[in-house]
């Protein structure tokens, strides 16, 4: 791959700052993105991060509302948000410390967060405010705030509010206008009309204007017929094509350079190589995967399950003989690994879909 390499821009492990912005300026300028997987578990971090290092470039790792949940253990209550809180910090420390091993650069994000889960919001951010405190640089590099379903003036104004407090801390903003659908944390978005799946370009450049007067830090999670899941081919179309008309749109009315925004794909899963391609060209820097690494990371098990199933109905005696032990079949490492397997594989070809390879 040509180009200046991503490590001579920014360093390896978990980035914040502008090292955030340089990386997705060197992936704008060589039009390429980097894909965002959804992580529930240290086990898909691992596999997730593997997949980055063997292909040599950049990563997004991310923890839904209910990921995070996930991550502190379903066991825990989670009324206030206490949950998500805890597993999205302990989620982050764990990237911190093992993805320097790795040897490549790591974003660290949270997914959508709709206004009814602000308090996991706020905890996040107080996480961030304490470790600016003795780091000198935010817990993660940044945070997503969907606050898609309110006005597009109360989506904005609350976006400038927490924007200002994210900037003192270097940190990194994804906003959402225009609304993806299928369904997302705790937000159904099956049932709304077709017109706002696809964000006008007025509402975009609002977004810019309000928000780059903070900060250059920031990138918008726009509509263009995207939605989260994966079903047959349906009724809404996805239009990569109306991205490059928002860059022209904010480029004119600034009067500034190519493709002024920074952005972001939800609903990444099930998208076909050549909508990719366009999403991409067009300005998209991170795409957003995870109902197709749900899916990789169940076939390797499943079919691990099937193939040795009469190898894991008892804890001893198998086809080899009545008295052979099973543990080295059903021991987690052997049939998890399986599963981190073919995750890994559908990451690595996440990242070549969207150019992200040699990109270090
Ligand atoms: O957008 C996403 C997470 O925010 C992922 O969407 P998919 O599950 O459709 O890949
Ligand atoms: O919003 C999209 C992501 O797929 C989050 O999924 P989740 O809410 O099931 O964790
Ligand atoms: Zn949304
Ligand atoms: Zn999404």
């Amino acid at each position: 791959m040509s180009g200046k390499g991503a490590l001579s821009v920014v360093p390896a492990g978990v980035l914040t700052g502008d090292n955030v912005r340089k990386l997705f300026d060197y992936a704008k300028e060589n039009k390429f993105a980097i894909p965002a997987i959804n992580v529930t578990s240290s086990s898909i971090v691992n596999a997730v991060l593997e997949a980055a290092r063997d292909i040599n470039s950049p990563i997004i790792l991310q923890v839904s509302q209910g990921g995070a949940a996930y991550f502190a253990g379903k066991g825990l209550a989670n009324g206030n948000q206490e949950a998500s809180i805890a597993g999205a910090t302990a989620a982050a420390h764990f990237i911190r410390s093992i993805a320097p091993h790795y040897g490549v650069p790591v974003v660290l994000h949270s997914d959508h967060c709709a206004k009814k889960l602000l308090p996991w919001f706020d905890g996040m951010l107080d996480a961030d405010e304490a470790y600016f405190k003795e780091h000198g640089e935010p817990l993660f590099s940044s945070h997503m705030l969907d606050l898609s379903e309110e006005s597009k003036e109360e989506n904005i104004a609350d976006c400038v509010k927490y924007f200002t407090r994210m900037a003192k801390i270097n940190q990194w903003l994804e906003m959402e206008i225009g609304i993806t659908g299928g369904e997302e944390d705790g937000v159904d978005n099956t049932g709304v009309d077709n017109a706002s799946l696809y964000t006008q370009p007025e509402d975009i450049y609002d977004v810019y204007a309000a928000l780059s007067k903070i900060s250059p830090n920031f990138s918008i999670a726009a509509g263009f017929g995207n939605v989260h899941g994966v079903y047959k081919p349906g009724n809404v179309k996805l239009r990569p094509d109306i991205l490059g008309k928002h860059q022209e749109y904010t480029k004119e009315k600034i009067g500034g350079a190519e493709k002024p925004l920074y952005l972001v794909f939800h609903g990444g899963s099930g998208s076909s190589k050549e909508e990719i391609r366009e999403a991409v060209v067009n300005g998209v820097v991170k795409m957003n995967v995870d109902t197709d690494t749900q899916w990789a990371y169940l076939t390797g098990i499943r079919d691990y399950v099937l193939k040795k199933k009469d190898y894991l109905l008892t804890q001893v005696g198998n086809p080899d003989g009545p008295d052979k032990p099973n543990k080295k079949y059903y021991d987690p490492r052997v049939w998890v690994r399986e599963g981190e397997k073919t995750l890994y594989t559908r990451v690595k070809e996440a990242c070549a879909d969207l150019g992200n390879e040699n990109r270090n």
